[in-house]
């Protein structure tokens, strides 16, 4: 059956529901596709309205893209979507907006051809996707966890290690001719080789300026121990802690992917200053797809800064099936990189998502005027009780440790 945004009836032939294997939903791009072809106009504005929030009072603007950036959208087959975040109009301030990009793709190539193939066709594939970013006028673009590999930390196996590359290796000089093509900051996520410290690896994101040189870097402060993410086996926890980027565009940091799970990871970027946090992920839909619209949209309000998440889309099968031990049977893959890329804003407006199944570009324009704005309005930095949580925090590190616990004394009194 033709993919398209079209319905599969609930009764659909087994052809039908094959076809949804690849991640569709009921044959839809995404939930905001199944429910703007199937509600009518006033209902989807009212569900829109309830699953998106508001953004000044209104529903989130769409921007129309360049032509250019829609013909090599029809023409490699990725979702492209554009919407814009405002703010206020401020008396003494003018609006500060930025357009921002997130990449969301599925491998080039299947996982057994050769390395050096792979990554080229993973080029290759990008290529004309930050070219439509370019066109468009993007100013920061993110791309997602380890973006030129397949995720392949499931399998433990050692020979993904190659993939592993210098801060300043092929795949940064790959996006530093793009960053300074069309002046634009690049945050690449990318397995790194720490030559000068015994060649060892880290989950790290760089961070390329519009000049095309490098800011800096962050590497991937929480490594999960869950389901078939082994990605202990390659990597320790990160040290680089909680840096903020000062670019062009904006004081930028990177939630890698797991992080997104610990909130004090997310508050510690806003303590920074931090006007926009990415979180270039790969997570897979029976793990984690109904946690992934909440933790990023909570962590945006609850720091008044924007969010951009990433999911990379698609199946990626592994020629050795291996098991994480969670008494699932050996497999082959992880399961379904559900993408669904979308932007959060700190006044708990969102974007629908990208494609469940397509690799897409989605692109906003955002008036940082918004983060201070929303500080303004609710105070949760002024009424945040930090002393406290330091105490806590201090106090649960004490070997000596005890649980402020208060119990009813009646508890464990003896009934006669
Ligand atoms: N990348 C680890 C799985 C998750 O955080 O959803």
């Amino acid at each position: 059956m033709e993919k398209t945004d079209g319905i599969g009836n609930e009764n659909g032939s087994t052809e039908e529901k094959q076809s949804f294997k690849d991640g569709s939903i009921c044959g839809y791009n995404s939930l905001h596709h199944l429910l703007s072809a199937n509600l009518k106009p006033q209902l989807y504005q009212e569900v829109s309205r309830l699953l998106l929030g508001l953004n000044c009072g209104k529903a989130l603007e769409t921007i129309v893209p360049p032509e250019s950036a829609k013909a090599l959208s029809s023409k490699h087959d990725f979702d492209l979507q554009a919407f814009k975040f405002s703010a206020d109009k401020e008396l003494l301030r003018e609006p500060r907006v930025v357009r921002v990009g997130l990449i969301q793709n599925c491998i080039a190539l299947p996982t057994t051809a050769p390395f050096s193939d792979q990554k080229k066709a993973i080029f290759e594939k990008l290529g004309p996707i930050i070219d439509a970013a370019g066109a468009s006028g993007v100013n920061i673009l993110c791309l997602q966890e380890a973006w030129m590999m397949p995720f392949a930390f499931c399998t433990r196996e050692e020979r993904w290690c190659e993939f592993a590359e210098p801060v300043n290796g092929e795949s940064t000089q790959f996006l530093q001719e793009f960053a300074l093509k069309y002046n634009m900051v690049i945050i690449s996520s990318i397995l790194e080789r720490d030559i000068n410290h015994g060649e060892t690896l880290w989950n790290t994101a760089v961070i390329i300026g519009n000049h095309g040189n490098i800011i800096g870097k962050h590497r991937k402060n929480h490594i999960p121990r869950v389901g078939d993410f082994n990605e202990s086996t390659y990597y320790m926890e990160g040290n680089t802690g909680h840096p903020v980027f000062e670019t062009a565009y904006g004081k930028i940091a990177v939630n890698i992917c797991y992080g997104r799970h610990h909130p004090l990871n997310w508050l510690a970027f806003g303590l920074n200053g931090a006007e926009i946090v990415f979180n270039p992920s790969a997570t897979v839909g029976e793990l984690s797809e109904p946690m992934w619209p909440i933790e990023a949209r909570n962590a945006a309000i609850a720091n008044s800064y924007f969010v951009g998440s990433i999911n990379r889309v698609g199946t990626e099968i592994f020629p050795n099936p291996f098991t994480s031990g969670d008494g699932k049977p050996p497999h082959p893959d992880f399961g379904h990189f559900y993408g669904s890329s979308h932007f959060s804003a700190p006044d708990a407006s969102c974007t629908p998502s990208l494609s469940r199944y397509k690799d897409g570009l989605m692109i906003s324009d955002m008036d940082l005027n918004l983060c201070r704005q929303l500080k303004d309005k609710w105070g949760f930095r002024m009424t945040a009780r930090y002393e406290l949580y330091a105490d806590t925090l201090a106090s649960y590190l004490k070997p000596d440790f005890e649980p402020q616990v208060i119990s009813d004394p009646l508890l464990h009194k003896k009934s006669f």
